[in-house]
């Protein structure tokens, strides 16, 4: 916390969560110019010492200045940083690449998935300003804009393959309200802030409906389940999920009202359409864009995130609020937990794109079985590969693993006799439907939950004297 003017950094994005962070970086010491789109928000932060368009009731920090000019703002910059919604930064940054200096080590905020090349910001930026993974850092954690603008505590954690310059960035940003932790997990840390937007809304749709803190806890917990198998699948460390870019972010979220993502879930949940849902919020809601890529990505690394496949779903008015909540609900029973993948080997099952610098090896998934043998699991991601289901129907089930009820996966799953391609479709009763969920045609109780502990074997027989 020593100041530090000599340090300066850039702030691209005179929106929500710029402004805070350049106050956070400000209040640090930092010298801080933030680049605005619009000549009326940068003159008032020039002159009122407040961003109108976001925070008129905030007096900002007299030493933070703002241009709308991109060379102005980068020059001698050691960091630059990108808040802008991610679907926008591949133009953007293309355009205030050229001002990017030699040093200066760009930092990103964002929590999105690209459509159509399903990249996280971080690979979107060496992809497109050629800088080394070592000049690229995320900055990831439980950080509602507003809350941080009234001077209320809070940590983030800041991610970089070159732990040197996470360190750089965490001295230049940390306050007596603001605590920046480090990190070299920048797969896991970008991947958690982009996930739990997409769980945000889940949350916010169950709460729209009047569903109660059950409910939206398991969504919580098997939301975070899904994003770290999906982590893991690409490399990340499964305990990255556990801290503030993870669990910490997620429950911010999905509990807080001052969420852009879960209120929007909310407006769904309460009926309204998506078109209703985006005209009644004004500021980036990443997890309506991202959603679909980062199934995408779950489907290139043969990862089931089910919550994530129901969101899409409803986002692209595939199914009703009703059949989305059944569809959950009615997934084939299974063990909380199967083992982590052990280090993975082996060709990668299938790559969306090239191999990326950061995550050349990680994108692979071996077959492992789980100690409760009649568990087989691919690299400690619960679905049913390994039981290859001959998935009838198209697009919803594609959309919905688990829509459809699969007799023979479901048989071999509980390791009974089954005749191969023999499927069985379970109707949908709306969710609130007090009918319970009807049984597939097994008159034998069904599959124990059973935890499983990693590691574990099943018990020796008794070795019998002679
Ligand atoms: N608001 C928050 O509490 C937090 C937001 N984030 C992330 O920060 C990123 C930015 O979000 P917010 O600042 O909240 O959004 P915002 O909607 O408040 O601000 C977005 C900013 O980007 C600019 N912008 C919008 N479209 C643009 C375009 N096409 N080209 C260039 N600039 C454009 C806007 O003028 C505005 O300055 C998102 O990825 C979000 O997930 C992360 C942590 C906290
Ligand atoms: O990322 C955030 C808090 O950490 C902000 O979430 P929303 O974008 O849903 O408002």
């Amino acid at each position: 916390m020593t100041p530090h003017r000599s340090t300066r950094a850039a702030v691209f994005s005179a929106g929500s969560w710029g402004t805070a962070v350049a106050k956070i970086l400000a209040d640090a010491g930092t010298s801080v110019i933030v680049h605005a789109r619009r000549d009326e928000i940068a003159d008032a932060i020039n002159t009122t010492h407040r961003n109108p368009g976001y925070f008129p009731d905030i007096e900002l920090p007299a030493s933070l200045t703002a241009t709308t000019d991109p060379a102005a703002a980068l020059a001698g910059a050691d960091f630059l940083v990108l808040s802008i919604p991610a679907q926008s930064l591949r133009g953007n940054l293309a355009a205030w690449a050229p001002h990017i200096g030699t040093d200066t080590v760009i930092v990103s905020l964002m929590k999105g998935v690209e459509q159509g090349s399903h990249l996280r910001a971080s690979q979107i930026i060496t992809e497109v300003t050629g800088v080394g993974a070592e000049r690229v850092a995320v900055l990831s954690g439980p950080n509602l804009a507003r809350e941080i603008m009234d001077g209320q505590p809070a940590a983030a954690t800041i991610a970089c393959a070159d732990e040197g310059a996470a360190h750089r960035f965490q001295k230049a940003c940390h306050t007596g309200y603001f605590r920046p932790y480090t990190s070299t997990d920048v797969t896991g840390c970008e991947l958690g802030g982009a996930v739990k937007n997409v769980i945000a809304l889940a949350v916010g749709i169950a709460s729209g409906m009047g569903l109660g803190h059950n409910a939206q806890a398991m969504l919580i917990t098997r939301g975070l389940a899904e994003t770290t198998r999906l982590g893991v699948a690409m490399g990340a460390d499964p305990l990255t999920f556990a801290g503030l870019a993870g669990l910490g972010d997620l429950v911010a979220t999905c509990s807080s009202p001052l969420s852009r993502n879960r209120t929007f879930g909310t407006h769904l949940g309460k009926g309204l359409s998506v078109q209703e849902a985006t005209a009644a919020t004004r500021q980036t809601t990443e997890g309506v864009k991202s959603a679909e890529a980062i199934l995408a990505l779950a489907r290139a690394h043969d990862v089931e995130m089910p919550i994530t496949g129901v969101v899409s779903a409803l986002l692209n008015e595939k199914v009703t609020l009703g059949e989305a909540a059944a569809a959950l609900m009615q997934r084939p029973p299974k063990p909380e937990r199967c083992p982590p993948a052990p280090r993975p080997r082996g060709p990668p099952l299938r790559r969306l794109h090239p191999p990326h610098p950061e995550v050349p090896d990680h994108a692979r998934i071996r077959a492992v079985r789980c100690p409760d043998r009649r568990h087989p699991r691919p690299g400690g991601v619960d679905d049913h590969r390994l039981h290859p289901p001959a998935r009838p129907l198209a697009a919803l089930e594609d959309v919905l693993p688990g829509h459809v009820h699969d007799h023979h996966a479901h048989r071999h799953h509980q390791g009974r006799p089954h005749r191969a391609r023999e499927r069985l479709r379970l109707p949908l009763p709306g969710l609130l439907d007090p009918r319970p969920a009807p049984a597939p045609d097994d008159p034998r109780p069904p599959h124990r939950e059973r935890p499983v502990r990693p590691g574990r074997r099943a018990r020796p027989r008794p070795v019998r004297p002679r």
